[in-house]
């Protein structure tokens, strides 16, 4: 007898034209839910054949690295994700546009590349889903902020958000918030990284196994945040029931306040959100030059 197997979420074939950490983490959170076929999945960059045969032999995907391939690629599928670094993305995206058809949809993980400046940049009003997500994705964890351009469609938007939400919690947002979801969500998890590093020295130092102090750690981190999203409690709330009045927890906070921990977080993610922007002007600059050269 045959088999039903059932139709994954996604049918429609996704380009990702970069395809480093960012990139890799989206898929293989997508093909971990298996709500795409590996073959609808095609993973371009710009000269790295070694990094295409990891992420073929890695996950299935079609990689290529052919220019031909790459442009006829771009050219016929309906889904475009934008994933190089913002310094790479204007001479992509001039490349991209003569190239692209009506209706395609571009996604754009990049940071602080507008809408507006991908539109001028492509030449054209194409449907675009500015997007920011995190790599906790590649294990459906991810944390994403999306915006929408007036051209996506309703199925594009669903699309959009199908991918997001198959690999983690997804906020749709006003375009003018994702420098400040960047400060906390897109690169969030490396501040927590970094404290991570810092929690697991000290136990070392303190005389504990790397592995122990490493593993300590985790525990604490995942435990600590699975509190705050069960309980419903405020992270202040569960904060002052570990710390007793004159204790050890007490003495510790006391520190980190010497060193102004609350206000030097506050001061990290707006100094993220402002270098979003900063990157986005440099990007938008580029743009009204070669608009000022045609004129
Ligand atoms: N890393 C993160 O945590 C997050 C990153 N982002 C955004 O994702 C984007 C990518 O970051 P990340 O994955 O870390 O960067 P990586 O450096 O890991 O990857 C960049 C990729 O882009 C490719 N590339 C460069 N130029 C072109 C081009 N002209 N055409 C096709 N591919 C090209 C590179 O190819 P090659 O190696 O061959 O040059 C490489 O595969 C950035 O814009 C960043 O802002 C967003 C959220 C989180
Ligand atoms: O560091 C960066 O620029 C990117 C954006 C968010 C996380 N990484």
């Amino acid at each position: 007898m045959c088999q039903q197997t059932a139709k994954p979420l996604i049918n429609d074939k996704i380009v990702f034209h970069g395809a480093g950490s960012m990139a890799e983490a989206i898929v293989r959170g997508l093909i971990a839910r298996s709500v795409i076929y590996a073959d609808n999945i095609i993973m371009l960059n710009r000269s790295s054949n070694e990094r295409l045969a990891e992420l073929r032999s890695r996950y299935g995907v079609i990689g290529s690295n052919d220019p031909g391939q790459k442009e006829e690629y771009l050219r016929t599928s309906p889904v475009i994700v934008l994933a190089m670094k913002p310094k790479d993305a204007a001479a992509a995206l001039r490349s991209l546009g003569p190239n692209l058809q009506d209706g395609q949809l571009i996604i754009s993980v990049i940071a602080g590349l507008s809408i507006r400046t991908i539109q001028g940049l492509i030449g054209k009003k194409q449907p675009v889903v500015r997007t920011m997500p995190n790599t906790s994705s590649s294990i459906g964890l991810g944390a994403t902020g999306i915006s929408f351009s007036k051209e996506v469609s309703d199925e594009q938007r669903r699309l959009s958000l199908n991918i997001f939400e198959a690999i983690g919690l997804t906020s749709v947002i006003e375009e003018e918030r994702m420098e400040i979801l960047t400060g906390i969500s897109g690169s969030g998890p490396a501040y927590i990284y970094y404290m991570m590093e810092a929690m697991i020295a000290s136990g070392i130092r303190g005389g504990l196994s790397k592995e122990q102090s490493a593993e300590l750690t985790v525990q604490t981190v995942l435990g600590a945040a699975r509190m705050v999203q069960q309980t419903g409690e405020e992270p202040a709330a569960l904060r002052k029931k570990v710390t007793s009045p004159g204790g050890s927890t007490q003495a510790a906070l006391e520190v980190l306040d010497k060193g102004d921990f609350f206000e030097t977080v506050i001061a990290a993610v707006s100094r993220c959100a402002e270098r979003s922007r900063e990157m986005g002007a440099a990007l938008e600059a580029e743009l009204s030059a070669e608009t000022e050269k045609e004129r």
